[in-house]
């Protein structure tokens, strides 16, 4: 059975340009609830560590630069087959892919600067949820 749970950031680029209220927004008005929320910032090795599936990418630089670049907001979110039913939200890694309506589509500047992250399945929900959250974080 999918998992209830799944991961977002709001990426540094939407938080410097206000965006976190009309990105939670977005996210309670499709049924998502916050059960946890974090203004945080990666410094460059916890970035690394986050993405280290893209080590020896093309793009692992500049993605790990840019993600520890200025704060983003984490947070927890719950909905039945979260993880599918978020990156449907989310909608594709390039805007100029994603469909109408979705969170990239609206709001993200360019493939890196995509304004937001969704884990990509169940375990790595778990995996990233606990990267940013302790157990007295979650309730
Ligand atoms: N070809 C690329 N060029 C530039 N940046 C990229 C490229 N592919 C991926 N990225 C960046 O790396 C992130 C992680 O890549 P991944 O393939 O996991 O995409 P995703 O699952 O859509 O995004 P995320 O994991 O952030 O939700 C993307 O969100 C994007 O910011």
């Amino acid at each position: 059975m999918a998992g209830n749970k799944t991961l977002a950031i709001i990426k540094p680029g939407a938080v410097e340009r206000n965006l976190i209220g009309p990105i939670l927004a977005k996210i309670n008005e499709a049924g998502f609830v916050i059960k946890a929320l974090k203004y945080t910032k990666l410094k460059k090795e916890q970035a690394c560590e986050f993405y280290a599936v893209h080590e020896g990418k093309p793009f692992f630089e500049d993605l790990t630069d840019f993600m520890s670049s200025s704060p983003i907001v984490a947070a927890i979110l719950e909905k039945e087959n979260a993880v599918n039913n978020f990156r449907k939200l989310i909608g594709a890694t390039d805007p100029l892919e994603a469909e109408e309506g979705t969170i990239r589509r609206l709001f993200a500047e360019s493939k890196t600067h995509n304004a937001i992250h969704g884990s990509d399945s169940d375990e790595n929900a778990i995996h990233e949820c606990d990267f940013f959250f302790s157990r007295v974080e979650r309730f």
